[in-house]
């Protein structure tokens, strides 16, 4: 009672556009490997999804409920043939918002700072000041009864919790349609009554909420407006709930008495009392049965009614008739421009950085450690005349020890975040460029800061040479080729899964340790071997940490008084030794740059690829 006082003060707070869902002669085909023809997953199905109402989409077990699904929401759009149509408005796909089945959040923000960090991204300042959205927020989580969990982080919330800040999330820009993926997966049957329950209220106030769900019990059953039945790619029922015993009667199946029948209609689709398939295909056609058909007018014009009805007070204190709205064709929340977007999701990585220990602390704290622990071993190694090949060691060392641990946990990065990002994305709180751009931004000061502490720690404790230009250069160094690391561990991220994309890493980073120019000196590769070099990071960033520190006139180093010989006392016999004698700091800097930037452009491609696929 309290949760329907609740829903129809936000409800009547804000007007909703009142869009049906029509579509016609619907087919999906795909293609099966190892058999040339193709598989044909709908078989021109049609419907209809109207304004005011809640809708289940049922089916066993690959009867297309998702696929159809995928389709109206517009994840998938190749293989498919028919007409689909959201109202008569152009932009009607823009309203449209997609729940998926998990619901995932940043772990570590509160409701609260997810609610407001939402609606800041879908509604500009200009349509609606900070002060009244975070009215509105209180009044949407009052209504889906998150009040006391505003001040808990998500990762703390318990499942049912979850599906309504997804739900909650959504509401912020008044969306006309809600797709739903299976809403009550995993939870217990009062959390689902009331998910159901509340699904309804929203769709009773103009919204067309479609939801696809497997086997509700009677009372969730009897709470959907429309059910719209699937089996074998057919559709085998589109009417109310309160006919299908009658329907599946008229064909000949009995439902026994007591018998739940959400569970009796899954049992006919599946066969159990035998193939009615094409039997029940053709009576769903019939329009004695069709809902759309007896009562499609009565809906739309009693969703209209709501709209007329309603007069609107907006954010600033103006008062619009809900009909004015209507026929501008658009809502009159308008997202903010993209630069702010970009500015909000700056804010949020930076907050994720600082408050995510594991991102930031633990790595700082590493490299500190590792750095002191390598200074340590390699010692005086940078003025010592005798310990030259071992500084030329611990070049290598550098490099492989930057871009092996920037190299992985970007690898890593966004197959952790790509449901959120798509979920998102998709949702239009920004453009996935918008986002990316944002995260480049944010993670790029990091991979700086980070090379800087280790690069000055190990330079000062392996005694390198005191001059300023010289440190400069071996921090560039360190600074590009961490940036490069961190671009193709993402790009990698983003074309394999994690398994594969570590894996696909380490072998990389092998290889281009071997092709670095140490283990086997660049002047003793074929012209073949020393072509594959020229791809390799490392041996840019090797190359130019031997010619910071050797090139440019460098001082002999201090032969020992205890040793009679020290062969690479001179600047100039390391490099001519290490044939590095021809290397070219400035070029070397420059292909590490372009390489990044080649890295981090197919990683942008490859990642909006991910986000598009289901
Ligand atoms: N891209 C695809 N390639 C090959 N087969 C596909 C593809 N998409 C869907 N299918 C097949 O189409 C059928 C319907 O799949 P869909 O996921 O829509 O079923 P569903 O009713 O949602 O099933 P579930 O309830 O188990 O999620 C399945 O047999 C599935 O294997």
């Amino acid at each position: 009672m309290e949760l329907e006082m609740e829903t129809s003060k936000m409800l009547k707070s804000n007007t909703v556009r009142s869009i049906p869902i029509e579509f016609t002669d619907l087919t999906y085909q795909v293609n099966v490997p190892k058999q040339k023809e193709k598989k044909t997953v709908l078989k021109g199905i049609s419907g209809t999804f109207l304004p005011g109402e809640l809708t289940a989409i049922m089916g066993p077990s690959g009867a297309g409920k998702s696929s159809l699904m995928n389709i109206l929401t517009g994840f998938t759009k190749t293989g498919v043939t028919g007409t689909i149509k959201f109202g008569d408005a152009p932009k009607a796909r823009k309203l449209c918002c997609y729940i998926m089945q998990d619901d995932h959040f940043y772990a570590w923000f509160t409701v609260e700072e997810t609610m407001m960090l939402a609606a800041s991204l879908k509604i500009s300042n200009e349509s609606m000041p900070i002060r009244d959205r975070k009215l509105l927020i209180e009044q949407i989580l009052e209504t889906l009864k998150l009040t006391k969990t505003k001040h808990t982080r998500c990762s703390r919330l318990s499942g049912g919790q979850k599906k309504r800040l997804s739900i909650a999330l959504e509401l912020i820009d008044n969306p006309a349609v809600l797709f739903l993926d299976e809403p009550t997966t995993g939870l217990d049957s009062s959390s689902s009554f009331d998910t159901i329950k509340l699904l309804q209220k929203l769709a009773s106030h103009g919204r067309t909420i479609v939801c696809t769900i497997h086997q509700p019990s009677s009372n969730i059953y009897n709470l959907f407006n429309q059910i719209y039945v699937m089996s074998q790619g057919y559709c085998t029922y589109q009417g109310t709930p309160d006919r299908t015993v009658d329907y599946f009667k008229s064909i000949g199946l009995e439902c026994p008495p007591y018998h739940n029948p959400a569970d009796f209609l899954l049992e006919c689709v599946n066969g159990d009392y035998g193939d009615y398939t094409m039997a029940l295909a053709e009576a769903a056609q019939k329009p004695e049965w069709r809902h759309d058909y007896n009562r499609s007018r009565p809906a739309i014009m009693a969703s209209d009614k709501i709209v007329e009805a309603n007069l609107e007070i907006t954010s600033n204190g103006k008062v619009l008739h809900a009909q004015e709205t209507f026929s501008n064709n658009s809502s009159h929340l308008y997202p903010p421009p993209e630069w702010m977007r970009l500015w909000l999701l700056i804010g949020r990585c930076h907050v994720q950085i600082f408050r995510d220990w594991s991102l930031t602390h633990i790595k700082l704290l590493m490299h500190i450690l590792c750095a002191i622990i390598i200074g340590l071993l390699f010692g005086d190694s940078g003025s010592n005349a005798d310990k030259q090949l071992s500084n030329f060691g611990s070049y290598l060392v550098h490099t492989l020890y930057l871009w092996y641990t920037t190299i992985m946990p970007g690898v890593l990065r966004f197959p952790q975040e790509i449901a959120i990002i798509k979920k998102e994305s998709f949702n239009n709180w920004y453009k996935l460029r918008t986002f990316y751009l944002a995260s480049l931004i944010t993670s790029t000061p990091v991979h700086i800061i980070l090379s800087t502490v280790y690069m000055t720690i190990t330079y000062l404790m392996t005694d390198q040479p005191l001059e300023v230009d010289r440190f400069v250069k071996m921090i560039l160094t360190s600074m590009m080729l961490t940036i490069c690391a961190d671009g193709l561990g993402i790009f990698l991220g983003t074309i394999l899964n994690p398994v594969n994309g570590t894996f696909v890493g380490a072998v990389a980073t092998c290889f281009m340790m071997i092709f670095s120019g140490f283990l086997i000196l660049l002047t003793h590769m074929s012209d073949f071997m020393r072509m594959i070099s020229y791809v390799s990071p490392i041996r840019y960033g090797l190359e130019n940490m031997v010619l910071a520190m050797y090139s440019n006139n460098r001082q002999d180093t201090i032969c020992p008084d205890d040793v009679l010989y020290c062969h690479f006392k001179n600047a100039a016999t390391v490099l001519k030794s290490f044939g590095m004698e021809n290397g070219n700091y400035g070029m070397n800097l420059g292909i590490l740059v372009l390489q990044l930037v080649i890295y981090k452009s197919c990683a942008y491609f490859t990642l909006k690829r991910q986000v598009k696929r289901q």
